[in-house]
């Protein structure tokens, strides 16, 4: 029988380099001989990426209430499970997620002030027991990654979506809330330096996956 695929996350707070790095292990895991599915949250699918436009957009007058917020996340969760997840881990894909429910702990709970019990309702309602295998969570100070954020907003020209606009006490809640999460799980996810240049924090992912990937392979 075909052993199902592993599950990969990656985590942060805004601008502590998740996209970069996502390609960075993306390349590492094919070229240890694995078929890789890179996808993110919210979003992931057609569908799910519509509901990301409207949890990301700053083009409403009228504010989202918190709980709409919450299940706007797991509403796109549970179609990017249902249509892209189940099926690529089923057919023995690895999935590398950018963002996942750790997220919604860190967001929705550190940062809006969610209870976690009712946050952990809906993880066990939408993903009927499914978690990721590894998750790398990027760690750094919020003001240096604001700085990168900065830098690739001004690159880019994007305006700040709805959450980069939040306050610094926000995103210093979120911190604490991932940080929180690693410590009651260290099993599952591993905490990697990312206040480094790019070089060393790739290094960093190196140590790391061949120690927890490793055996995987
Ligand atoms: N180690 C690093 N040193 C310096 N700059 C970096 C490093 N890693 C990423 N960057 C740069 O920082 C900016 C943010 O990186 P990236 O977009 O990967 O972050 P992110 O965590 O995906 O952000 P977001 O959550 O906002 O999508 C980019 O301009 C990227 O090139
Ligand atoms: C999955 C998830 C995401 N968010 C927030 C975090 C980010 O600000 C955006 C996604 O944009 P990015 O380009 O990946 O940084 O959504 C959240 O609040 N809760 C979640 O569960």
């Amino acid at each position: 029988m075909q052993q199902r695929g592993r599950f990969i996350t990656l985590e942060g707070g805004e601008g502590v380099g998740k996209s970069t790095n996502l390609e960075w292990v993306a390349q590492w895991l094919t070229a240890h001989g694995v078929e890789v599915v890179r996808t993110r949250e919210p979003g992931g699918t057609p569908r799910a990426e519509a509901i990301r436009e409207l949890l990301l957009s700053a083009e409403f007058e009228e504010p989202l209430d918190v709980d709409a917020e919450l299940l706007l996340m797991f509403a796109a969760r549970a179609q990017h499970l249902a249509q892209r997840i189940r099926p690529a881990l089923e057919r023995g894909a690895w999935v590398l997620c950018d963002r996942f429910t750790d997220a919604t702990f860190a967001y929705q709970g550190g940062g809006r002030g969610i209870e976690p019990e009712r946050i952990a309702q809906l993880e066990h309602f939408v993903q009927r027991g499914l978690e990721p295998d590894l998750t790398l969570l990027l760690d750094m100070p919020v003001e240096a990654a604001q700085q990168r954020l900065q830098g690739r907003l001004t690159a880019s020209g994007h305006a700040r979506d709805r959450f980069e606009q939040e306050h610094r006490a926000f995103f210093e809640a979120v911190r604490q809330a991932y940080l929180a999460r690693a410590e009651a799980a260290p099993r599952r996810v591993a905490v990697i330096d990312a206040d480094a240049p790019l070089a060393t924090v790739q290094a960093r992912l190196a140590e790391c996956l061949e120690s927890r990937v490793g055996a995987w392979l």
